[in-house]
């Protein structure tokens, strides 16, 4: 089955995808690494990027994977003992996701986040602009948290949540996570079998809410519905959305690039592009203006192309890298806001030139945009 919207939102072709794993998916309930499934997993994600989606891979299992070799049939309560079994596992989750891709000829790379890691403002630009680099480069990122070194008040704990901040960072399209459930359902499945599967709500509607309840999860995971429902929450602050489907319905990720009605499918509140500007508008005010000559307004304007220094011809205010800044005409009038990739002192010095002529200037390149287009809304 499947219907026009979720036709719009799956699409796969020239979109951003966070695709998140859970770890009783991932290590079969337990009993280890479920490689045939990751090689299912695998072939679709080739699948959609031969389509032309761009994917970031959030994987969990390391603990469950780590327990698993050591011999532990509970999980530890203690903190160290769990972060040594996930340095353990965590070999093993790598090394399985980077063979399978490889048989595609596709290249995998580790990117391991704490919480500090998206609050820091430096490390979180840094974060931005390697997985940006990665998804150029056409490599799939497999990021999970870094648990060997993330202690306990400051950890993300779920990978649910960091898969949702992973989206609004890469500025993704569609959060998809899979899990052993078909999707949120009016209450816990696993308390109550004639449970109801939600099929579509809004992020931030209160019955969704409700449905996924407290954190009881599959065991193995931790989390359980609430905290993909609160993922589906915060991605749509940045536009995206969410859809909570099982990693056990055959070619699950490929239906879903056809539309397919499977699953829960959340959606940002007020749409993709209102929820992208409230979000960009909304996460830092402006610090500075850049004045764009007439070509670069029209390219803008027209084509919604990436900001290019060569294009603009004053630079107002006093901001940092990743600031928001706003673009004017060369009458003053709004044109676009973003984040900026360059300091407004740096800004000053390459405004006006050529990519080849600022890494002569600076003596190296950050970005070739002054704004990429990701993160740039035009008024
Ligand atoms: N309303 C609900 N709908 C579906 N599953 C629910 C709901 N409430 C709680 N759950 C539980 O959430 C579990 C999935 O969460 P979790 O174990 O954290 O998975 P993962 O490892 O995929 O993150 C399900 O197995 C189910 O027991
Ligand atoms: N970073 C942890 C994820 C912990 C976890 O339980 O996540 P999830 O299964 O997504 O609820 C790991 O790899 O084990």
């Amino acid at each position: 089955m499947s219907d026009s919207r979720r036709q719009a939102i799956g699409k796969a072709d020239h979109r951003r995808w966070v695709v998140k794993i859970g770890s009783a998916l991932l290590t079969n309930n337990g009993a280890g690494l479920d490689r045939d499934a990751i090689a299912g997993w695998v072939d679709q994600m080739n699948v959609l990027r031969e389509q032309g989606c761009e994917l970031v891979l959030v994987s969990s299992g390391a603990v469950a994977e780590g327990m698993n070799r050591l011999g532990w049939t509970q999980r530890p309560h203690q903190l160290v003992a769990q972060q040594a079994a996930a340095a353990v596992g965590q070999m093993g989750l790598v090394q399985a996701w980077e063979s399978h891709f490889q048989t595609h000829g596709l290249h995998t790379a580790q990117v391991l986040l704490t919480h500090d890691d998206l609050v820091n403002r430096t490390r979180y630009l840094n974060a931005r602009s390697t997985l940006r680099k990665l998804l150029e480069l056409g490599v799939v990122p497999v990021v999970n948290e870094n648990d060997t070194v993330a202690f306990d008040e400051l950890r993300f704990g779920d990978n649910d949540t960091l898969a949702a901040l992973v989206a609004n960072l890469v500025e993704a399209d569609l959060l998809v996570i899979l899990t052993d459930k078909a999707g949120v359902y009016d209450s816990d499945p696993g308390q109550n079998p004639g449970a109801a599967l939600i099929s579509e709500a809004e992020a931030g509607n209160t019955a969704l809410r409700a449905a996924a309840g407290s954190t009881s999860s599959s065991g193995l995971g931790s989390g359980g519905m609430a905290t993909k429902v609160a993922a589906a929450e915060l991605a749509a602050r940045s536009g995206a959305a969410t859809w909570i489907a099982s990693g056990r319905e055959e070619r699950v990720l490929e239906r879903m690039a056809s539309g397919d009605g499977l699953g829960t499918l959340v959606l940002p509140a007020s749409g993709r592009l209102a929820s992208r500007k409230q979000w960009l508008a909304g996460q830092l005010q402006s610090k500075g203006s850049l004045t764009l000559d007439a070509g670069a307004a029209r390219v803008l304007r027209e084509s919604g192309s990436s900001l290019l220094a060569v294009g603009v011809s004053a630079v107002e205010g006093s901001f940092r890298r990743g600031e928001l800044v706003s673009c004017v005409d060369s009458q003053g009038r709004p044109v676009a806001r973003g984040l900026v990739n360059y300091t407004s002192d740096e800004a000053r010095r390459i405004m006006g030139r050529t990519t080849e002529q600022i890494e002569q200037l600076l003596g190296y390149v950050d970005e070739p945009e002054l704004i990429h287009r990701d993160n740039l809304v035009l008024l």
